[in-house]
């Protein structure tokens, strides 16, 4: 199976699929140049662009602040200080896509979907009421929240990380892990992702308690529970569980098997098309219920997937999201970015100057 979908992924790719990486994935990529460089933006220029480079510097350093570290402690008695920028930034991106494809046996043949997994359980665990959990902090890194059941496999993807930690060690796990997931989404043809830095590491006290992340097993009243906490909406969380297009389950992490489509590194709105138009039957085998088609038996549907079909006010919905790409690119974009956001302290006046980051794909 693995091979037969990474051959099909190939295809796609090769072929550009020139309705998927659609009008939105390009338009909101504005490049522009000032005092020599080249900057890409989510948004045009503003008049004064001196005023939007002031603003992005504005939005790291309030954030974040300078990194002090050093480089060699032989040379200098005094720690250098350094203001990451743009193009920083995007040195972290391309060595993420750079490494993506390196293991060619890894699952459908790419890092790619364990690293949205992993940006989206960092983030998920946010608590509108209390402020706790989200992107801010990177506290999966620890027990009991690495060891919690819904972060099992995760490992893959930290561990994944860890070199590109060490070549850019000014950037936190928290920027990092998110980062890794932008750059993932829009490596497998997805829409521009609008990023900003700004996310501090924080302790082991910071972890969260289990069970705030969705159980697979349920239906759409703990969907609802879940991503209401969050401060999601119904319409947010079909256009999220579009992310269901890429990777797979696997026995030995969540206890599920297979893919959602035959292109599981390519980013598309296949898994609504499937959920709506594939015939689907529980699944006799011995592990935990899950769905199949009734065609080929290779692919697979959660109880939980199955339930954004089964309640009439996320079926029309994934009806909208089945019937057009440009808006479901468009919407998961958005609600990636607010999801990615989660929980972090972010500059004043920064949510209108974040990056998009220029793809090598
Ligand atoms: C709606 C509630 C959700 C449930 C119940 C759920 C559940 C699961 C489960 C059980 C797996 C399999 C893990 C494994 O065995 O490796 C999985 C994988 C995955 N999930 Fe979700 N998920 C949900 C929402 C999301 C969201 C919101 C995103 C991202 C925006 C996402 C992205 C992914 C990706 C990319 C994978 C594949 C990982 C891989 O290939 O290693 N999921 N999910």
């Amino acid at each position: 199976m693995a091979t037969a979908t990474r051959t099909l992924t190939r295809a796609l790719r090769t072929s550009a699929r020139p309705s998927t990486r659609s009008a939105f994935a390009a338009a909101p990529r504005v490049a522009f140049r000032q005092g020599g460089r080249r900057f890409y933006s989510s948004e045009s220029p503003k008049s004064s662009s001196s005023a939007w480079i002031w603003g992005v510097g504005a939005a790291v350093i309030g954030a974040g602040g300078f990194f002090v570290w050093q480089q060699d402690a032989s040379a200098s008695a005094e720690p250098k200080a350094f203001a990451p920028k743009f193009e920083d930034y995007q040195a972290v991106y391309n060595e993420i896509a750079g490494r993506l494809e390196e293991k060619e046996d890894y699952d459908d043949g790419s890092y790619g979907p364990v690293l949205v997994r992993l940006a989206w359980h960092a983030s998920g665990t946010f608590d509108k009421e209390t402020g706790t959990g989200g992107s801010n902090g990177a506290t999966m890194r620890f027990n009991p929240e690495a060891g919690h059941g819904a972060n099992a496999g995760l490992k893959a993807a930290r561990d994944f990380l860890e070199p590109v930690k060490e070549k850019f060690p000014w950037i936190t796990y928290s920027d990092l892990w998110i980062l890794a997931g932008v750059c993932a989404i829009q490596e497998m043809l997805g829409p521009a992702i609008p990023y900003r830095p700004g996310r501090s590491d924080r302790d082991v006290t910071a972890c969260t308690p289990d069970g705030r992340l969705p159980d697979a097993a349920q239906g759409q009243d703990h969907l609802r529970n879940i991503f209401y906490r969050m401060g999601f909406n119904d319409q947010q969380i079909v256009a999220l569980a579009g992310a269901h297009a890429l990777g797979r389950c696997h026995k030995d992490r969540s206890g599920f098997d297979g893919p959602w489509t035959f292109s599981p590194t390519v980013l598309t709105n296949d898994f609504y098309n499937l959920l709506l138009n594939e015939k689907w039957q529980w699944k006799k085998w011995g592990g935990p219920k899950q769905y199949e088609d009734s065609k080929t038996k290779s692919l697979m549907m959660l109880p939980a997937d199955m339930a954004l079909v089964q309640d009439k006010k996320f079926k029309q919905w994934v009806e909208k999201y089945a019937a057009d790409n440009d808006l479901f690119f468009k919407d998961f974009s958005a609600v990636i970015v607010k999801l990615f956001e989660l929980g972090v302290p972010f500059a004043e006046g920064s949510e209108n100057q974040r990056w998009v980051f220029k793809t090598t794909a």
